[in-house]
């Protein structure tokens, strides 16, 4: 008999435009959402967008609750936990970048409440993803979480969001290539499960990017509307999937370690597209594609080097060795690469 069963759990809506924050209350009565909401965000996207959201939301139910967290730590979720048994919100919204995203999906999942997205930058593609990124001492995990029942995406907040956040939501996309080609190894040498259907719609995701980057200029509008289609597909792909494999190898890997050798130094987005030359340098293959990685970077303006990343070569050098011990996750590093060979890698590609 055959028994495989697969549960595909994406948005019900996602709503992406010019002020679309203007929507918010038809998209949570389409939603079918009820009682008073508890916003989760950071401090940044509190001021850039919280009185509208608040006005928006009281429109629908009681006056939301804000509660605002600093950092994506299994502590943050611990608060919006503990914030959430004290007003017994009837769902969850995460306003902000990947952190307040990522926390308010989690605790959204652990309340089993709803939850809404609502990004307030093109920085990162977890903003359909129904998974969670927390760093937890020595290790990254990526949890199951609760996806969103919508997505509110207003390019009029984003395109004004600063540019180096939407250079770091291209780069997490363009890492996608190095990604599927780890997933697609890792399928080969150690059985790892695969989807076509989500490593080409991955793949796929990073190529429209590519082909559209002439239109991702500083100061357009419309740049804000290409890279969050691009940020919801990769996100799909990732539901699809069931994990962040279509989106992340060793890449993030090597950006886990940097969040953990040097904190708060670079965006996300730009240290996975660093990650992403030089893990495409290690995947070889005919056509030397590290270069086609480090062009669709520079074109978009994103970092390319580890001095434009603000991190220093040694640091560089320490996250690729030991990227690896991350979690257990099969990746072209392998169990480990060697000094000699990551220096290599490195300086080959320029990123030191
Ligand atoms: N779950 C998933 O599938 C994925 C999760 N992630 C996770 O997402 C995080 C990375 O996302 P990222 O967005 O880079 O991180 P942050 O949420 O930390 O946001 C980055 C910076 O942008 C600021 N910011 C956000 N919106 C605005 C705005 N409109 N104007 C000005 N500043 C703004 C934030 O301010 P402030 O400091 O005040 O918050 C912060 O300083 C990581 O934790 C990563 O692991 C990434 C990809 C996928
Ligand atoms: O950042 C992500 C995809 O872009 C999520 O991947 P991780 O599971 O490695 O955190
Ligand atoms: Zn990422």
């Amino acid at each position: 008999m055959f028994e495989k069963t697969t549960w595909i759990r994406l948005p019900r809506s996602v709503v992406v435009g010019h002020g679309v924050l203007g929507q918010t209350a038809e998209v949570v009565a389409d939603s079918h959402l009820p009682g008073q909401p508890l916003i989760v965000t950071s401090p940044t996207p509190r001021e850039v967008a919280g009185e509208q959201v608040i006005e928006a939301l009281s429109t629908v139910g009681p006056e939301p609750e804000v509660i605002v967290v600093e950092t994506a730590s299994f502590d943050a979720i611990e608060e919006v936990l503990s914030r959430a048994a004290e007003v017994n919100p009837g769902y969850l919204v995460g306003l902000g970048g990947g952190k307040a995203i990522d926390i308010a999906k989690m605790a959204a999942a652990d309340r089993d409440l709803g939850f809404i997205s609502i990004p307030t930058a093109a920085s990162h593609d977890g903003i359909v993803s129904g998974r969670g990124s927390v760093p937890d001492g020595d290790t990254r995990h990526s949890v199951a979480a609760e996806p969103p029942l919508a997505v509110i995406a207003d390019t009029e907040i984003i395109a004004q969001a600063p540019w180096r956040l939407t250079t770091a939501g291209c780069a997490d996309i363009i890492s996608n290539y190095t990604a599927v080609r780890d997933w697609q190894l890792a399928h080969r040498l150690k059985n790892a499960q695969y989807s076509e259907y989500a490593g080409a719609l991955s793949q796929m995701t990073a190529e429209i990017l590519v082909e559209n980057s002439d239109s991702i200029r500083e100061g357009l509008e419309e740049s804000a509307w290409i890279v969050v289609k691009a940020l919801v597909s990769s996100g799909v792909a990732m539901s699809i999937a069931g994990s962040s494999r279509p989106a992340s190898g060793a890449e993030h890997l090597f950006s886990h370690q940097l969040d953990r050798l040097a904190p708060g130094t670079a965006l996300h987005g730009h240290q996975v597209g660093i990650g992403s030359i030089i893990t495409a340098y290690l995947q070889g293959g005919d056509r030397e594609e590290w270069h086609d990685v480090r062009d669709a970077l520079e074109s978009i303006g994103a970092p390319t080097t580890a001095a434009e990343l603000g991190i220093d070569d040694e640091t560089v050098i320490e996250a690729l060795t030991t990227a690896h011990e991350i979690r257990d996750r099969y990746t072209i590093l392998g169990d480990g690469i060697s000094e000699a060979a990551a220096r290599e890698a490195a300086s080959v590609t320029g990123v030191i």
